[in-house]
């Protein structure tokens, strides 16, 4: 639930491009007065001018919660505008990839409350996941109430240690857009063996979200589920040896660009 605090003393969106835009549609469609809401972004869309929220405007003195939504390359020009703010009450909640506590601390004061997280695009649905950590400065009652933003727009989970961010970053962060490139690759496939354009985005869509709500709410593994859909010497199976080729398949793949996205993760966080 999103805190009284944020309502009456304000939330600074820095930078509200697709991630920012996300969470803020699911923050306001989940009831946060516009009214509340401050934007700085030097290109706003229509979408967000369309809103209501302050745009390009003076902002309020002591704001709540400043959410940094600008891209790691953008944050040197964008976050000294802010530095106004640091070592007070304002909680900053950066979901910037890569960039460090320590960096934000050197720019906005090593006395700043800093949550860093880690949130989804689903999040502009209510079914985003955000992984976060707080600094020494953050209180239990701002981590709750950074808690309470990212949970009105998905499921949270706290991080043990700062580096395990870079790992949620590969897996999740960047996660839906993986998962789309699977639908993508679906339908395109769908039509290679003789569907419709149109039908085979639609099938290729909803077995993508109908198998995601079944792993979820079904009491079986993902493993278990598989094995349920995979008849002996059937059609499923004939697929599964090309997708679970160990040189070739996803066991190949996967791991590999979870690695990748990792270490770019990493790179970000030590300025590359
Ligand atoms: N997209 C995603 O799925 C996810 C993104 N993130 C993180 O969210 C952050 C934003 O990413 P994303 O939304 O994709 O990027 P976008 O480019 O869509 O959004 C960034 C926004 O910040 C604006 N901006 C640029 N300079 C400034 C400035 N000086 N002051 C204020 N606003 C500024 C940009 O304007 P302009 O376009 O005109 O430059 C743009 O509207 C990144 O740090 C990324 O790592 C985290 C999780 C998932
Ligand atoms: O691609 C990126 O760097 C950001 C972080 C996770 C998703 N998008």
């Amino acid at each position: 639930m999103i805190d009284d605090s944020v309502r009456d003393k304000g939330l600074v969106l820095l930078g509200c491009g697709k991630m920012g835009s996300a969470m803020l549609a699911g923050w306001l469609a989940g009831g946060l007065p516009a009214t509340s809401v401050w934007v700085n972004d030097p290109h706003p869309s229509d979408w967000l001018l369309g809103t209501g929220v302050h745009v390009n405007q003076p902002l309020p003195a002591h704001p709540a919660v400043v959410l940094i939504a600008v891209k790691p390359q953008q944050m040197a020009d964008a976050l000294p505008t802010l530095q106004a703010l640091g070592n007070g009450d304002t909680l900053f909640l950066s979901i910037a990839a890569g960039i460090t506590i320590g960096r934000y601390q050197d720019i906005l004061g090593a006395q700043t409350p800093i949550v860093r997280a880690m949130p989804n695009t689903p999040a502009a649905i209510g079914q985003g996941i955000t992984a976060l950590i707080g600094n020494a400065n953050v209180t239990a009652t701002q981590l709750e109430t950074a808690e309470g933003l990212l949970q009105a727009v998905g499921q949270t989970v706290r991080l043990e240690t700062e580096d395990q961010i870079d790992a949620v970053t590969a897996l999740s962060g960047g996660g839906p857009a993986y998962v789309f490139h699977l639908i993508e690759t679906l339908a395109a496939a769908g039509e290679a063996v003789g569907l419709p354009p149109d039908m085979a985005m639609t099938l290729a869509k909803v077995t993508v979200a109908g198998s995601g709500q079944l792993a979820i709410q079904s009491p079986e593994t993902p493993t278990q589920l598989r094995i349920n859909v995979t008849s002996p010497k059937g059609t499923t199976l004939a697929a599964l040896n090309v997708l679970m080729d160990e040189e070739s398949g996803f066991p190949a793949l996967v791991p590999k660009a979870i690695k990748a996205a990792r270490d770019r993760s990493a790179e970000l966080a030590s300025g590359a």
